[in-house]
């Protein structure tokens, strides 16, 4: 059972903080939500439902809302911060006067800063240089966890404290939270699913059919691996929920933004249009710009994330993408098992066609 007197402190007033701000007060802590709006918070305050974000889902009436940081983050032993990577950095500084070093601060944010390539829970370390540092990230529509779906979440850190005052702060009977202590492998896995999550919605836009999506998914997976073996993350990591598991639940449902991004595209909205409709942030957009282009300056082979890229940022036609990936180069399926490099060494001595 949780501890009744912890409290609990959401830095923003979005979907996934509102949802786990009602989580904790379920499982009996005191909290409180930060957001900018006063009118949000005054209707979080009064009618314990969150029109903007998550109108249909009725939030435990013991979260309180305020606009004032101080209010939020007096006493509190958990700090959540659930803020879009854009504007992440900024709000953690307006946190820092009132935040201390026995706190434990955690990431829920799945994108990344441009400057540096950075995670968002290397932010929250820069920020404040304090120990207790964690990121929840894994299969978490907002809506879904709003609606008390049973749910699984990953809180990674490699700080035990971290990780146990998590499970207890946030483990319920429809809300699972499992353990790593691999922090930068979960967090890449939520940030790079989205980028994939972009070209499911855009698939299904288009007709593609479930083997296109079954191929989509486990070759982002394979992408993914490369990526993080690349930048000394363990690929281990993504076969749990932060990895797979969110990569399917998000390339495979329209609750997900990055999801409907992709399939507004995929019905011939441009860019500025598919962004417009949704009203919302989609992490992926920024993240595809940023991936693509670590993964040419560090030589690492990722033809969904280029091919994705090119659809979004300079014109190239959806299906025409499709078209040119299915003709790519002939590769491995698993490369932990058959490396990538031995299938071509395999076709130049075969005297294969060049791919
Ligand atoms: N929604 C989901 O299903 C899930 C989301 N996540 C991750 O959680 C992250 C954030 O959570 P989520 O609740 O979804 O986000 P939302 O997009 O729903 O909400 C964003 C919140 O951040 C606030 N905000 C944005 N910019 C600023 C700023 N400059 N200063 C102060 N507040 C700001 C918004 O305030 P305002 O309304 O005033 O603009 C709003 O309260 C996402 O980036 C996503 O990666 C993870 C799992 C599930
Ligand atoms: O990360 C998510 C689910 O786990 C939510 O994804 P979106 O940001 O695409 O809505």
């Amino acid at each position: 059972m949780s501890d009744v007197t912890m409290r609990v402190a959401v830095l923003g007033g979005g979907s996934f903080g509102t949802a786990l701000a009602s989580i904790a007060a379920d499982n009996g802590a005191r909290v409180c939500q930060w957001l900018r709006d006063p009118e949000l918070a005054a209707q979080i305050n009064c009618e314990h439902r969150n029109g903007r974000y998550l109108p249909d889902y009725a939030i435990n009436p013991a979260v309180t809302a305020s606009t004032e940081m101080a209010e939020v983050l007096e006493g509190a032993k958990l700090v959540l911060v659930a803020i879009p990577s854009q504007a992440f950095r900024e709000v953690v500084r307006q946190a820092r006067p009132w935040l201390n070093a026995e706190q434990i601060l955690v990431s829920t944010t799945k994108g990344i800063q441009e400057e540096g390539f950075k995670l968002m829970s290397q932010i929250l370390e820069e920020e404040t240089g304090f120990a207790h540092i964690g990121v929840i990230s894994g299969p978490n529509l907002a809506s879904e966890v709003a609606q008390k779906q049973l749910t699984a979440t990953v809180i990674a850190s490699d700080d035990p404290e971290t990780r146990t005052c998590v499970q207890t702060a946030l483990g319920c009977d429809y809300f699972r939270v499992y353990a790593s202590n691999d922090r930068f492998g979960v967090e890449l896995g939520g940030a790079l699913k989205n980028l994939y999550a972009i070209a499911a919605g855009m698939a299904a836009a288009l007709g593609m059919g479930e083997n296109t999506r079954s191929m989509l998914m486990t070759r982002a997976l394979a992408e993914m691996g490369r990526f993080a073996v690349a930048r000394g993350a363990n690929p281990m990591t993504f076969l749990g929920l932060a990895g797979v598991g969110d990569l399917i639940v998000t390339c495979s449902s329209n609750l997900s933004r990055n999801y409907r991004v992709g399939y507004a595209l995929g019905e011939g909205k441009t860019l500025d249009e598919a962004v417009a409709s949704l009203g919302q942030v989609a992490e992926g957009v920024n993240t595809v710009r940023l991936v693509r282009e670590k993964a040419l300056e560090d030589g690492v082979y990722m033809p969904l994330a280029e091919g994705l890229y090119q659809v979004l940022f300079n014109g190239v036609p959806a299906r025409e993408m499709a078209r040119l990936l299915m003709r790519g180069e002939q590769s491995s399926d698993v490369e932990f098992v058959l490396p990538r490099e031995d299938v071509k060494q395999d076709r130049r001595d075969a005297g294969a066609p060049n791919d």
